[in-house]
């Protein structure tokens, strides 16, 4: 009788708890880690992020509706900062008056926002002010939201050039009536210039008096009430990684850096776990050619993800998601995968995770589309997929098990990708949040914290390239290096002075005005690295 009961009880835990795989691996399915997870803790008293006084005081300024120029080097924190911001921003005004943006497809997808040029209404900034009025007042949605707007976020202004800083600036003064700076619209514009600059600019050593970055811009210092560089790390913790990208990042490569460097590819070059890194190219056709062959070295059967796509301005918005996230994915047990959202950034399931598909499960054996959300403030999942969405993305009813290189195991349901107008969806992409990730690109790879990375910067001709995927690694063990040219690790010479001379010399605090949206007086915290000390010893 005895025997009975043990053995009904088995099955019974069996049917429950069973995932069906393909495959014989066991993982957690997306409704048991809901059940198991712990809430999520920065602050153990109220569970909210601990700012730094740096990013208190650009919260506070952003609370009395100035505009912020938010900076500092990779790791910061400047995204996570931003999003919340974000929120306070939809909190302080209307949600629709609050619009966000970033400068290239990828960017915009990451802050759930909208392109520069997609809330202009523009596509192209090569043309002179009066133009671009034109154009904006011709199109009746974008001089719309230039006059609905209380507030505008613009990430990563490092790829954003002058002379569309320059222009936007000039018609939303126009378009508002208002000859306050941008209009009274309050600016939150985050970005490094020492990272990727504008696209098409000019390649290393090739300077000229063009204006090029937004800085340059005749209304920089004006936009801005406050412009402040966090000097906090957060994504590195080794002291003299941290040094060492520091000097990267202002283009010094000395006797101390080389032979940091050379000690970092000799323990490299011995270490298995190159094995598992990403390679970085600066040019996509190499991506895409050693995806394709690695995919296609494993000769495993691959199954098929399609995207679905929806929202009134999808047509348009197309070009924007086919950055984020591809519309058909092919994927193969064996393929190298990596996270192209935060799925939950208390697990380490963080954009840029990498690992391998171990498994393919059945839709049907694992709780899918009720991952919370609410938990994981940071998560960037828009919202859940519904089943039946689920069946179209997957269509052979399989969902990929990734293992990854954090040694966590996971079912990766789809997740939507949304392009918002203020706070209209106006388009909307699900598909899984994964892409292959044998290799990447530079671009691709800005923004993201990758455990192992590994890059041949032979072929490296932007400024701040070097410093881009050198900062992604958390630490020296991973991070793989080849083909280092050190007369090709410099910082833009404009860049180098705006830190200096600009910036620098705006310490001192002039009065605040009292309008809630008017330029005011340019602030900034102290430097955390001494740039004149630096010039002046430059080899
Ligand atoms: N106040 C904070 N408390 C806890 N973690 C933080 C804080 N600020 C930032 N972080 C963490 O620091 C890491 C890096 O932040 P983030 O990606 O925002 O940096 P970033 O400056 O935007 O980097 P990049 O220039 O490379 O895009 C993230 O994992 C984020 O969660």
């Amino acid at each position: 009788m005895m025997g009975i009961r043990l053995f009904a009880a088995a099955i019974i835990v069996y049917r429950k708890f069973s995932t069906k795989s393909i495959g014989k691996i066991s993982y957690e399915s997306p409704k048991k880690v809901y059940k198991s997870r712990k809430k999520k803790s920065y602050d153990d008293n109220n569970n909210k992020p601990k700012w730094t006084d740096q990013q208190e005081k650009i919260i506070d300024a952003v609370k009395r509706h100035k505009s912020v120029f938010i900076t500092g080097s990779a790791g910061t924190g400047k995204t996570f900062l931003l999003n919340h911001i974000i929120k306070l921003l939809r909190k302080q005004y209307k949600p629709s008056q609050v619009f966000v943006t970033g400068s290239t497809g990828v960017v915009a997808c990451a802050i759930r926002g909208q392109t520069l040029h997609s809330f202009a209404g523009i596509h192209s900034h090569k043309c002179d002010k009066e133009d671009m009025l034109r154009c904006v007042l011709l199109n009746r949605k974008a001089s719309s939201r230039f006059r609905t707007a209380k507030a505008l976020v613009i990430d990563e202004i490092s790829m954003v050039d002058a002379q569309l800083f320059e222009n936007l600036e000039f018609v939303a003064r126009k378009i508002r009536g208002d000859d306050s700076s941008w209009g009274g619209i309050q600016l939150v514009v985050s970005g490094d210039f020492f990272q990727l600059p504008p696209v098409k600019s000019k390649r290393i050593g090739d300077d000229d008096d063009d204006k090029q970055f937004a800085f340059e811009a005749d209304c920089w210092d004006s936009s801005f009430a406050l412009q402040v560089e966090l000097t906090k790390v957060y994504r590195q913790s080794d002291p003299q990684f941290i040094k060492f990208l520091q000097n990267i990042r202002i283009g010094k490569l000395g006797e101390e850096e080389e032979e940091y460097f050379k000690r970092l590819q000799s323990s490299a070059a011995m270490d298995s776990k190159a094995m598992l890194a990403v390679q970085v190219y600066p040019m996509n056709k190499d991506v895409s050619r050693v995806n394709e062959e690695r995919m296609k070295s494993l000769g495993d059967e691959a199954f098929v993800f399609k995207a679905i796509d929806s929202g009134s301005d999808i047509k348009r918005c197309r070009k924007q998601l086919d950055q984020a996230t591809p519309s058909e994915l092919s994927l193969c047990l064996g393929a190298r995968v990596m996270l192209t959202k935060n799925l939950n950034t208390w697990r380490n399931f963080v954009n840029g995770a990498t690992g391998e598909i171990v498994d393919f499960s059945r839709i049907d054996a694992v709780g899918v589309g009720d991952e919370d959300k609410d938990e994981d403030e940071d998560i960037d999942t828009d919202s859940n997929t519904e089943e039946k969405d689920i069946a179209t993305i997957c269509q052979d009813g399989l969902l990929p098990v990734v293992k990854f290189d954090s040694g966590k195991t996971k079912v990766i349901e789809p997740v939507t990708w949304q392009v918002k107008d203020g706070d209209n969806i106006v388009a909307e992409r699900k598909q899984l949040p994964l892409t292959l990730a044998w290799a990447t690109s530079i671009h691709k790879c800005q923004g993201k914290t990758i455990d192992f990375i590994k890059a041949d910067l032979s072929n490296a001709f932007e400024y701040g390239m070097h410093y881009v995927v050198m900062s992604r690694a958390k630490s020296p063990e991973g991070l793989f290096i080849t083909g280092l040219d050190p007369a090709k690790i410099k910082a833009h010479p404009k860049v180098l002075c705006f830190h200096e001379k600009k910036l620098a010399s705006e310490k001192d605090e002039k009065p605040e005005e009292d309008s809630t949206t008017a330029p005011l007086a340019v602030s900034r915290t102290k430097f955390h690295f001494s740039l004149s000390e630096f010039l002046q010893n430059r080899p």
